[in-house]
């Protein structure tokens, strides 16, 4: 926390601001006001919400994405001293500013990317939940990063805990990752009753209470895919030693098998405001305050049992992907049309068992390509989301 050390508070920029992540990084900045001062706010339509924040924390700039809320928002906040921005470059451009320590990327899906990308390049200190970033542009960003020197510390649980146990160690010896996964919703669910589920019935997560996007990619196990993608950009491992296990009791939040044969798993109560404190505070930690305590004696068993691969075949499109088997733009692909997919689904225009079809189309269609620059790959997630929409109205 070397900005709370030389006793400066940490201007942090929130990247979703009125999400699952945005709210609860608020949380974390509303229990220590010494520590974090609230520098910009994000959103993308939710501007009552973005605007009670704004007045709460005064940043000194607030985006609002959805151009037909920047009246109301500049309206109720013009009696204070708060910039508001909104258009297809606002949030990228401000993120930048030499105000801002830290960038807490935390807006849902491919529109991550761009700001993200110029918070890397501008330096500054990443704290990353917006796994799609690595999904669709893990080698652009993983190398701006490197280049530009900006720390990128995972707040997505499995990767805080696979970081937070890599302290210390080598590289050179981590044998394998396991990444932890709930089941999702449908864990108790037998395979052939998927296609009657209900977007309501899929946004009921056993364990985490998340953005309906995550919660509908937890179903699918396409999050668990995207998530050994995301452990491929951020520890630097190929697919044969990245691993997952179904982990219902969602306690420990992953582990790493080491050379000596010696294993080290983070554990605790599923609360994302200890990732994203962590990100915040390392190589300090605080209490997480309102965090609810975990007693591995009163707790009783945890289980690991292996993914079953016919009842998930999400994740296996996505060991395809990260084993390059669609070409180096794959992830970007998988993911425009797993968006179009989901939001199909939440709308109840296509069956729950059609996103794994309809991806699987999509990546099978979309001639293989290798972006490099984010114009590139904004054209190719462009070309994905038609070929998704298209199968959409052609055959779903
Ligand atoms: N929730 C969780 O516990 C976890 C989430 N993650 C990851 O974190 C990210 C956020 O997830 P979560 O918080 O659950 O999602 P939510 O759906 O709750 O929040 C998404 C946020 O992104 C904003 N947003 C959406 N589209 C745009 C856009 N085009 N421009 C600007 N802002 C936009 C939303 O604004 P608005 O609502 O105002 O439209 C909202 O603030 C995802 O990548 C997810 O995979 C990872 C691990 C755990
Ligand atoms: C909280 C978090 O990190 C989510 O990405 C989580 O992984 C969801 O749970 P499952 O993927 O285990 O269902
Ligand atoms: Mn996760």
């Amino acid at each position: 926390m070397a900005d709370t050390t030389e006793n400066k508070r940490q201007r942090i920029a929130i990247l979703g601001s009125t999400g699952s992540i945005g709210t609860q990084t608020l949380d974390v900045a509303r229990a220590w006001p010494d520590l974090f001062e609230v520098e910009m706010l994000a959103a993308g339509r939710n501007w009552e919400l973005l605007a009670r924040q704004a007045e709460e924390f005064v940043p000194d700039c607030v985006v609002i994405a959805d151009q037909a809320g920047y009246r109301p928002l500049s309206e109720a906040l013009a009696h204070l001293p708060i910039k508001v921005y909104t258009g297809e470059d606002a949030a990228a451009m401000s993120v930048v500013s030499s105000s801002v320590d830290t960038v807490v990327s935390a807006m849902v899906g491919f529109a991550g990317l761009a700001p993200t990308l110029a918070a890397v390049r501008a330096g500054k200190k990443i704290a990353l939940a917006n796994k799609e970033t690595l999904v669709v542009a893990g080698e652009l960003v993983m190398a701006e990063a490197k280049r530009c020197r900006a720390p990128v510390i995972p707040v997505d649980s499995e990767h805080s805990a696979i970081f937070q146990c890599l302290v210390g160690e080598m590289p050179s010896s981590v044998k394998r990752l396991v990444l932890t996964a709930s089941g999702g919703a449908f864990r108790d669910v037998p395979a052939a009753e998927l296609d009657r589920m209900t977007a309501a019935d899929a946004l009921k997560h056993p364990c985490w209470d998340m953005g309906r996007k995550i919660t509908v990619d937890c179903a699918t196990m396409m999050n668990k895919g995207f998530e050994a993608i995301e452990a491929r950009w951020l520890f630097d491992l190929s697919a044969e030693r990245i691993g997952v296990a179904v982990h219902p009791q969602s306690i420990v939040h992953s582990f790493v098998e080491f050379a000596d044969g010696a294993f080290k798993a983070q554990m605790g109560m599923p609360d994302m405001r200890l990732p994203i404190q962590y990100a915040l505070t390392f190589p300090y930690r605080l209490p997480v305050r309102g965090g609810s305590d975990y007693d591995p004696v009163a707790a009783g068993a945890l289980t690991f049992a292996e993914p079953d691969a016919a009842k998930y075949p999400c994740l296996g499109l996505a060991y395809d992907v990260l084993r390059d088997a669609y070409g180096k733009g794959g992830g970007c692909v998988m993911n425009a049309a797993n968006e179009v997919a989901v939001a199909e689904f939440l709308d109840g225009r296509i069956r729950f068992t059609d996103i794994y079809e309809l991806v699987r189309r999509v990546l099978e269609s979309v001639p293989p390509a290798s972006p490099r620059t984010l114009e590139e790959y904004a054209a190719l997630d462009a070309a994905a989301r038609d070929a998704a929409r298209s199968a959409v109205r052609a055959s779903f």
